[in-house]
Parts: C-alpha cells; structure tokens; sequence
C-alpha cells in the first residue's frame, strides 16, 4: 500500500456491472451478478494510482433481489469498516434497478462522514464500450477525495455525481439513467476529478436518529400505486398481509380516488401508518393539499418518490408510531 494514497474498500453486491453476455453486443438479456469482485478489480488497474484499493463480496446478486436484510446486512458492514481508521472511503458496486433505494437507506444509517459511493452500470462487462470501468474508476477517485467527505451517500455514474437521497433511475436502458432532474446533480467529473457545485441540504449519515446497529429486521412496509379505475384490492391485501405501513403512489398531487381513501382510512384505522406520495417522480406533496392529512391522520412524503418514502417509514417506524414525529422526519431527512 501506498502510504500517500487513501484506502478505499469495493464491496461487491452484483448488478450488470459485474454481469457477462453472451456476445460484445449483447447488452439486453445478459446474466448479471457472475463476475467476482477481484476481476472488477483487476479489470481497472488504473485505480491502484489514486487509492490503495481492496475488495469485499458482500452479496453476488441482481439488485431487483435486494432486500432489507441485505441492507441491514451491508449497512453494519459499511459501519464497521468506516469505524477503521486505515479505511478512508467505500465504493459499493450495485444493480441499478434499486441501487437508489440501497443509496437512501445507507444516506439514513451510516455513522461517518467518510465517502460512501454506490456505483453501477448499464452494460455487463462483456460488453462493447461497457460503462462499469470507467465508473468503477471515478467512484474509486470519489470515495478517496477529501471533497467527497460529509456529502452523504453518493451516486456516481456516467461522470456525474449525484445525492443518494434525490437521485431516481430514470431510463430502463440507457447509461445516462441516472437523474436528478429538478434537484440537480452534485457535480460531475472531469479529467478524472471530482468537481462540486452543490451540497444536500436535508440530513443524513452522522445527523440522522436513525441506528441499524442492534436491527435483525425492518418493519413491513408496501407500496400501493394508484390508476385509473383503481379499488381497494392490493390496499386491503397488503393490511391483510401485515404491512405496519403503507406508501400510497397517488396520482398527481397525492390525489386519494374515491375507492382508495376509504380503504387508506380503514388501514390507518388498524393502526397502520399511511404516507401519501406521488407516482409522478418530481415534485412536493404538501399536508393537507389533496387530502385532508390532520382529519386522516397520514403522513406526507414531502419530495420523496415511493419507493424511497418506503425507506425512510421502515426506519421511523423503528423509532415511533406518531404520526407528527414521523411526519416531521419527512420535512428532516
Ligand atoms: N443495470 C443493472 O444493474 C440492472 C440489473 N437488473 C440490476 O439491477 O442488478
């Protein structure tokens, strides 16, 4: 190891950019999560010059299977390593498919200012022009720069950086999916720096209530997504099934259609937390704006996307059932 240089520890968890295909052009239905995190490694030896890097198989899987026990699991992990004093930034090589959601949930429980960088790819390895190299690279460069210290968790793809609480996969393609259209992106990379422009503004990592350390499970919470001509029927299943909290997907402005409110209110009845969000992917949902959230008693996911309110209920939920309290980690993190 270079004594000159940061150390920056790459825990593999799968994804496409450790995914083989067939052929040079096969870049739909290739096979991901085969290559080890060794040959992701050995693939960019150009890293070996901007950080002292070593390698982790955390999981070997499709980021479509991440689970909250996984990310308990790579949660304590990315815990430990950062309370080491020779580990200076951490890279995660993810599945894009919930790689936003595994950026959020780290955002929200990770206890140190040090680089976190969640990296991925949208063409496997075997690929002509694959993208994983040159990402895996710059996240390397951006897990070990002092500039990337105290941003919270990180995004980084196709030369740009992003801020893992607003960043949304955005194209089920292409390699610029990575957005994040109103809020703006972080920075970008240049020449092979790192370059900010903005900071996050919302709470994360060492500023959260939020401690994983003693969890073995997350409680349920399910997505239920609004139409038109929507019923009651997954809203019922999914309280029938156990869920201690609800994300409603509205249409709009969290609009509540006329068979969903009811069916939300008897939830919330039971005891069941309910935050209404938007499927629409931009934008605030304000209380009592389409729905009268002080008479319900439901929370408003402010500018979260479902998917991501999902996480930040399963963690409030951990701490407290009152709604106000909830409500106000919404407007916190
Ligand atoms: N581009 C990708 O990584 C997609 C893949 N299905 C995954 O999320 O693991």
């Amino acid at each position: 190891a270079d004594p000159k240089l940061a150390n920056v520890t790459i825990l593999a968890t799968g994804g496409t950019i450790a995914g083989t295909g067939a052929t040079s052009t096969t870049t739909v239905g290739y096979t991901a999560a085969t290559v080890g995190v060794q040959t992701l490694i050995q693939a960019v030896p150009e890293m070996t010059k901007v950080a002292n890097v070593s390698g982790e198989q955390v999981f070997q899987i499709a980021s479509e299977n991440m689970s909250n026990e996984h990310w308990l699991t790579l949660a304590k992990r990315v815990n430990t390593l950062l309370a080491q004093k020779d580990v200076h930034g951490i890279v995660i090589t993810h599945g894009t498919d919930t790689l936003e959601e595994t950026a959020y949930f780290l955002n929200l429980v990770v206890k140190s200012k040090k680089p976190v960088v969640l990296v991925g790819s949208m063409r496997p390895s075997t690929a002509i022009s694959a993208d994983g190299p040159v990402n895996l690279y710059n996240a390397v460069v951006l897990a070990a720069s002092p500039d990337a210290v105290g941003r919270g968790v990180l995004v980084s793809m196709n030369d740009q950086i992003h801020a893992g609480r607003d960043v949304s996969k955005s194209n089920t393609t292409m390699v610029d999916t990575f957005r994040t259209p109103e809020m703006g992106m972080l920075g970008y990379f240049q020449g092979g720096k790192p370059l900010f422009y903005r900071q996050v503004v919302r709470k994360h990592t060492t500023e959260t209530e939020f401690d994983v350390s003693s969890l073995t499970a997350l409680p349920q919470v399910d997505v239920a997504y609004s139409y038109a001509n929507v019923g009651p029927t997954a809203i019922d299943a999914l309280v029938g099934a156990g869920a201690k909290g609800l994300i409603h997907a509205g249409v709009g402005n969290g609009s509540l259609p006329a068979k969903v409110r009811p069916a939300l209110s008897a939830a919330r009845a039971k005891g069941v937390l309910v935050v209404r969000s938007s499927r629409v992917g931009q934008g605030i949902l304000a209380r009592n704006g389409e729905a009268n959230d002080d008479e319900l008693d439901f929370v408003v996911a402010d500018t979260l996307n479902p998917q991501k309110a999902r996480i930040l209920l399963m963690l409030a939920l951990t701490k407290t059932n009152n709604t106000k309290e909830i409500q106000r980690m919404f407007y916190t993190y």
